[in-house]
């Protein structure tokens, strides 16, 4: 039992216990952290990194009334056990339980559900904006990493927030990692503003070295005076976020409890937006995650004493990189490109063994498509491996800076369908409905590893417009023993009498086909119609079921505009005399719960197939085939 912790029962509660009690507390609300993601997963490095700084702002600031905005959410843990969720804590990222990132409908302290990157400083901004407006009390405060800083959107928030003159606190969070190590300019720049007293104190060692060396001794020390005097003033005096309008602080040890407390105590009493910046060290605090904090980034349940194994992408990530390795080994314009998410996409291999070739851009999936642009257009072959759910992001740029140009640029749209227990902001329900748009695009849906080796390698030989390759979160599911790659667009299995057809797409098929088995034990007749390619729909696909009096659509993927859609409209246009209906997803706000459990509430697996084409044969036999239903 937590001493400490156990008396905070809401929010503001910190605010009662003697300053020499915080370390203690600090300590519980790390060992809280460490036992309650080793038996539940999630995300821990980043949590235990914030511990210091949330206990900070909590004796700082008074919540609700004052907000504070975690950027992408999932460093929050120490936050929700600080605002009276320490007795569910148990439950996180369990089905029913909290959620692992901030989640407006779980406490309002929690301004905002979040989930994806770089958001903070511009809702945080019209957040405090608004409270001038209405006259309302309060301060307002995003927290972001470094990492999150290297999305574009940050940017658009630093440069909207400079102007105002109101309080406004940016903690850039800085521990100098994204989920893998943080690259480009801007983690470059960052370790200079870190490097800062070392710096010049190491000038100011050569200095004193120099001066000791007779003769010309005392000449090269005036020059390095000279040099550094000019470093100070030009470079070291001024940050980028002075320069943009803010009052810099920084950088503090961002696990010095009382010095965080007493900047935190100025900023607040600022009229200005300011900027503090604080060093902070993933994983503080547990040894396994100090030291491979990427490996403890976010995790599966493990043993505590133990550790967990090293992180290896597997499943459809795995079999996406091993491709990419072997077609870039005999084509030589065949580029990588991530936007932060090396090691989740499967990419590690491929940036070892190419390394010219590969691309991690930071979080910045608007600035991968529009470079993959940049890249087709010079004579390369981009292929964007990304997240379905941060795909969403760039959905101008593939209109505007792909399809429009007529350039061949792939996407990997990896973690496409439910992705379980990162819950609403993660599910990967958009992306088959909102590409349908895009055009001249194809998209496909590989059920297994080799087809998706084979959709690859296809479109890299293809013609040049867009690509899109989705696949599912984990490995590839039941497959027939009697099927084979054939290369097509879609294909048939089952009798032309059959009295339902179910058609599909993805790893919906594994399913579709365990319940054709059990519906053929019944002896109901029945066909699967598996897209390969889910825009645009092959024609002949919609043919085929035109003559069964039964059509049943499954769709791991929004209702709204998805290809269910698509094809019923297409069956309509050829005048399809029989029943039709769609089983999709309703609200892609789907909670977290383990992938199969949502799965299954969502009807979309064997059991729900086949209660499905139960129910829709009664319905069939009382319609007696006259109406189409979408
Ligand atoms: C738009 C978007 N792209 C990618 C991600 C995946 N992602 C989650 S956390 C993270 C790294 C964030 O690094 P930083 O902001 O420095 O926080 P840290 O983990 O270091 O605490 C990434 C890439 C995301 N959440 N949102
Ligand atoms: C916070 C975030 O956006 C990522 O860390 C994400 O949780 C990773 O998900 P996977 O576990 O599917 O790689
Ligand atoms: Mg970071």
């Amino acid at each position: 039992m937590s001493r400490l912790l156990s008396k905070i029962k809401a929010p503001n509660d910190v605010k009662k216990l003697a300053a020499n009690e915080l370390p203690e507390l600090c300590d519980e609300i790390r060992e809280e952290i460490i036992s309650t993601v080793a038996d539940n997963g999630g995300h821990l490095a980043s949590n235990l990194g914030v511990v210091e700084l949330t206990v900070a702002l909590h004796r700082v600031f008074t919540l609700p009334e004052d907000c504070i905005v975690w950027d992408v959410g999932h460093q929050s843990y120490a936050h929700k056990l600080l605002t009276g969720r320490e007795e569910a804590f148990s439950t996180l990222r369990r089905e029913d339980g909290l959620s692992g990132f901030p989640s407006r409908e779980e406490s309002d302290c929690d301004p905002f559900t979040t989930g994806h990157s770089s958001a903070s400083i511009s809702s945080a901004l019209g957040l405090s904006v608004a409270k001038a407006l209405a006259g309302d009390p309060g301060h307002v405060i995003a927290v972001i990493g470094d990492g999150a800083l290297t999305g574009g959107l940050a940017y658009e928030g630093l440069n909207n927030a400079g102007r105002i003159n109101r309080n406004m606190i940016v903690i850039l969070n800085d521990n100098a990692m994204s989920i893998s190590r943080n690259v480009g300019s801007i983690a470059r720049y960052l370790s200079y503003v870190r490097a800062k007293p070392g710096y010049l104190n190491a000038k100011d060692s050569v200095e004193a070295a120099l001066c000791r060396v007779p003769k010309v001794g005392e000449h090269m020390a005036a020059e390095v005076r000279r040099v550094k005097n000019q470093i100070k003033k030009n470079i070291f005096n001024t940050t980028i976020f002075q320069d943009l309008g803010f009052n810099y602080y920084g950088p503090f040890d961002g696990h010095d409890l009382r010095t965080l407390t007493s900047v935190l105590t100025m900023a607040r009493d600022m009229d200005k937006p300011v900027l503090i910046h604080i060093r902070t060290y993933k994983g503080r605090g547990y040894k396994y995650a100090e030291n491979a904090p990427s490996v403890y980034h976010g995790l599966a349940a493990f043993d505590r004493e133990k550790g967990a194994g090293e992180a290896i992408a597997k499943g459809f990530s795995h079999a996406f990189g091993e491709t990419m390795c072997t077609i870039a080994g005999v084509n030589e314009k065949l580029c990588a490109v991530t936007a932060a998410m090396e090691s989740g996409t499967g990419l590690t291999d491929f940036r070892e063994k190419y390394r010219s070739r590969f691309f991690d851009v930071g979080i910045a999936e608007e600035h991968a498509v529009t470079f993959c642009a940049g890249l087709a257009r010079g004579g390369m072959i981009p292929v964007f491996a990304v997240y379905s759910t941060f795909l969403q992001r760039a959905y101008d740029q593939l209109i505007h800076d792909g399809a429009l140009q007529h350039l061949k640029i792939i996407l990997a749209v990896d973690r496409a369908g439910v992705v379980g227990e990162d819950g609403q902001t993660h599910q990967g329900v958009f992306d088959a409905a909102f590409l349908r748009t895009v055009p001249d695009i194809h998209v496909y849906a590989p059920t297994y590893y080799d087809e998706l080796s084979d959709n690859l390698d296809d479109c890299i030989k293809g013609e040049n417009h867009l690509y899109a390759i989705r696949y599912p979160r984990g490995k590839e599911l039941y497959r027939p023993e009697n099927y084979t790659l054939s290369g097509k667009p879609f294909y048939v299995f089952g009798t032309e009498d059959a009295s339902a057809t179910l058609v599909t797409y993805g790893r919906m098929f594994s399913f579709a086909c365990e319940a054709a088995e059990t519906l053929e034990k019944e002896g109901i007749k029945r066909r699967i119609v598996k897209l390969n390619r889910i825009v645009p729909i092959d024609p002949k696909a919609v043919e085929a079921v035109l003559r069964c009096p039964t059509v049943l659509f499954f769709e791991e993927g929004v209702r709204q505009g998805g290809i269910a859609e698509e094809f019923g409209a297409m069956l309509l246009d050829r005048n399809f005399r029989g029943h039709y209906e769609v089983h999709a997803i309703e609200n892609g706000f789907i909670k977290h719960a383990p992938m199969f459990r949502t799965l299954h509430k969502l009807g979309l697996d064997v059991e729900g197939m086949v209660n499905a084409v139960h129910t829709a044969l009664q319905i069939a036999e009382k319609k007696d085939g006259k109406a189409v239903s979408i």
